[in-house]
């Protein structure tokens, strides 16, 4: 009896329930729609939003760092984390530099696109469900008349699709610009800015972060460029339809079958998130690998000829063997990963969120919910169907916003690329060198002297005062050096191999940091450099002559061809005018000339040039003597003052003062007086000479003693 009367209370308050449930379902919709709502925004910015980087995560930066791996060689972990969004956020304000940019405005003509192509597919997924309706029914005429909508919203529609792939690669070229414009400046820098730029050399020279910038200037960023632009499109337009698509259904199908769905999805999809492999750190890898390939490649096409007369070709096969075996170990990696990735994601994606989308297509089939109309044959069809194409086309947009957490960890693998690039040519123009140190480096008095700063001053001279030469990995070759040259006295700098003497005019060139002591010299425009192995630009022969001068400056300084001409005549190489075909004709310079025109050619450019300075290191090792003392006169006569490196005596009798540096940290300077010099070098010969025949000698007279004393 008790029991009757509980379950007829409980039967009563089902009902009351019910009752209420159903007066107020519309209200409980729309509240259910919008936490939905709500739900994906938030749950997607939660997915995307900033997970805290592990302790170690933004120590690229280490000692002897190569590009973006840690000192014990494993890559630093690059995840879609605060770091990544920081840098992305860096990189974007130089990408999107203002509202008012092109950059903005393709973005605003992309989401006015995304939402446009959006209310298309809402339209199509209910005229699917009419098409199929009127077949059911039976009804021709309504049929076509369909059959003809379809036909003419397939034109917004293509046309809507190819807009959207054309606009998404403007920004990736948009981006890419943006960006390759911003590294250039700061690689190359402008002449006006002197030698605070040069970071093309110091990135290479004074700092071990990046082996190979040029594949991160033209590789890296491209890929940055493109994986940001297609960003956009694969997160912002699935949130997008995900909501669309999803209120529809809801009026469909009910918000509670939703949600419950959507209960079911977020559960399999946090799943698949815990196993999703680190994408981003393999893509950053990746980059990494495939650039020190190419540098392994490019080396060997650089010093072909080298490597040809030492026979190093088994060597340099180990090495690009090596290389390519890295590459293809993380590639073949990376494959398996993916492999059983694609599987888990299929399997999960494709065919379960399909069939739990089939049971909620069936729910207005089986249940009758409150508020709406039983359907004939051809009612329920139709609903099926524009349920069923909303729910693909919503757990096609549901997988998307999925695969963009992968697509994320790209970008964050390009980001830090990129982002490594900026910060270490930010720290080298600020003086900022990250290079592993020799270990007196980082003790004692050495260690002191690295610490410091010493002052360049423009002058007139060239004047040394107590600045230590130190080479970029800390090395002290001389402690303290002085020496003063005024224009018009050729310095003559000698010494033993390794030395200093070329890093004397690093110091001077603006290339290597001064630590200490006052350096006074005119400026890095006054000075050009002729080395032992010349550069030739790509270009003309005129080119070779002027550079870095263009043709437009030259005629600006009143130069002409027939200037050059004169020019080329004092180092008797005119004849190769008409050799090579002319001024205008263009082509490989480095392997078309001869070692000794390469050097004439650099004394040419001297000449055109006039510099008030001219660094000499090794300039006149591979011409005839008479040749090199034409030059050094002719030098003289344009009032060029010489510092010269050379090992020639003959050259002696061109300075007036000589830097002799001893090798072990010590030097003399002093005049030069080649004459006495000369005497002195001739003597000294001599007496070597001499002393070679002693030990003969004194074979020799132990022979006759013995000879002399056996015949008594
Ligand atoms: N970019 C660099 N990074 C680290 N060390 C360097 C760098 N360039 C040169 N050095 C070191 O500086 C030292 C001096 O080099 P430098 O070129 O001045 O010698 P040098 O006296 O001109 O010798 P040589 O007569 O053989 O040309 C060498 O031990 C060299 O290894």
């Amino acid at each position: 009896m008790a029991m009757t009367l509980r379950s007829q209370r409980l039967g009563d308050l089902l009902a009351r329930f019910s009752g209420t449930y159903s007066t107020h379902r519309p209200l409980i919709q729309r509240i259910l729609n919008a936490s939905f709502a709500l739900y994906v925004v938030g749950s997607t910015y939660h997915g995307l939003s900033s997970r805290p980087s592990a302790p170690n995560k933004d120590k690229g930066k280490g000692k002897g760092k190569k590009d973006v791996a840690d000192q014990s060689g494993k890559p630093p972990k690059v995840a879609v984390d605060a770091l990544f969004y920081r840098r992305l956020s860096h990189i974007l304000k130089i990408v999107i530099p203002g509202l008012t940019s092109k950059e903005a405005l393709l973005i605003v003509m992309h989401t006015c696109l995304l939402v446009f192509r959006t209310a298309l597919s809402l339209y199509v997924a209910s005229l699917d469900g009419t098409i199929v309706a009127s077949l059911v029914r039976a009804q021709p005429r309504q049929f076509f008349l369909n059959i003809l909508r379809w036909m003419l919203i397939a034109v917004p529609a293509t046309w809507t699709n190819s807009w959207l792939n054309f606009i998404q690669n403007k920004l990736t070229i948009a981006y890419r610009t943006r960006l390759t414009n911003e590294v250039l400046a700061q690689y190359l820098g402008s002449e006006a800015e002197g030698p605070e730029g040069k970071v093309y050399y110091k990135l290479s020279n004074l700092d071990d972060r990046i082996v190979n910038a040029d594949q991160m200037i033209t590789n890296d960023i491209q890929k940055f460029s493109a994986h940001l632009a297609a960003i956009y499109s694969n997160l912002a337009k699935p949130v997008l339809d995900v909501i669309l698509y999803n209120y529809q259904l809801s009026q469909n199908v009910g918000a509670e079958g939703l949600i419950g769905l959507t209960i079911l999805v977020q559960s399999t999809a946090a799943l698949l998130r815990y196993l999703t492999p680190p994408f981003g750190m393999y893509t950053a890898m990746s980059a990494q690998l495939s650039g020190s390939l190419r540098h392994t490649h490019s080396r060997l096409v650089e010093f072909a000829e080298e490597v040809a007369f030492m026979r190093g070709e088994e060597t340099e096969k180990l090495l690009l063997e090596r290389e390519y075996a890295s590459v293809v170990k993380h590639e073949n990696l990376l494959l398996n990963r993916r492999w059983w990735f694609g599987c888990i994601e299929e399997a999960i994606i494709k065919w379960l969120w399909g069939s739990f989308g089939l049971v909620l297509c069936a729910i207005p089939v089986f249940i009758k919910l409150p508020g709406t109309l039983t359907a004939d044959l051809g009612g329920r069809t139709e609903g099926f169907i524009t349920n069923r194409r909303l729910l693909l086309s919503s757990s096609d947009a549901f997988g998307r916003i999925m695969y963009s957490y992968k697509d994320l960890s790209e970008l964050a693998g390009y980001t830090a690329r990129v982002s490594l690039l900026l910060d270490t040519m930010r720290d080298i123009r600020n003086g900022k060198f990250e290079k592993a140190l020799v270990n007196s480096a980082t003790t004692g008095e050495n260690a002191e002297i690295l610490k410091n700063r010493g002052e360049v001053i423009e002058s007139e001279d060239i004047q040394f005062e107590n600045v230590p030469i130190v080479t970029p990995n800390g090395d002290i070759l001389v402690k303290s050096l002085s020496f003063h040259v005024k224009p018009g006295q050729h310095l003559l700098i000698v010494g033993p191999n390794g030395c200093g003497k070329s890093s004397l005019f690093r110091i001077l060139g603006g290339l290597w940091p001064v630590y200490g002591g006052v350096v006074r010299k005119p400026a890095a425009s006054e000075f050009i450099l002729i080395p032992q192995r010349p550069y030739l630009c790509l270009g003309t022969l005129r080119d070779q002559i002027i550079y870095p001068h263009s043709k437009a400056e030259m005629a600006a300084r009143g130069i002409r061809d027939a200037d050059l001409f004169d020019i080329l005549s004092v180092v008797q190489m005119d004849n190769v005018v008409e050799r090579e075909g002319g001024w205008d004709a263009a082509k490989e310079w480095r392997d078309a000339l001869s070692g000794g025109d390469k050097q004439k050619i650099a004394w040419a450019r001297l000449f055109y040039h006039n510099p008030k300075y001219a660094i000499l290191d090794e300039a006149t090792s591979l011409v005839p003597q008479e040749m090199e003392g034409m030059m050094m006169q002719h030098a003289t006569r344009l009032g060029i003052t010489l510092l010269t490196v050379s090992h020639r005596p003959s050259l002696w009798k061109w300075h007036a003062l000589i830097l002799q540096y001893n090798g072990t940290g010590g030097y003399v300077f002093t005049k030069l007086d080649a004459e006495k010099r000369l005497a002195l070098q001739e003597e000294k010969q001599t007496l070597e000479t001499k002393l070679l025949e002693v030990p003969k000698m004194t074979a020799r007279l132990a022979e006759l003693r013995e000879l002399v004393a056996r015949s008594k």
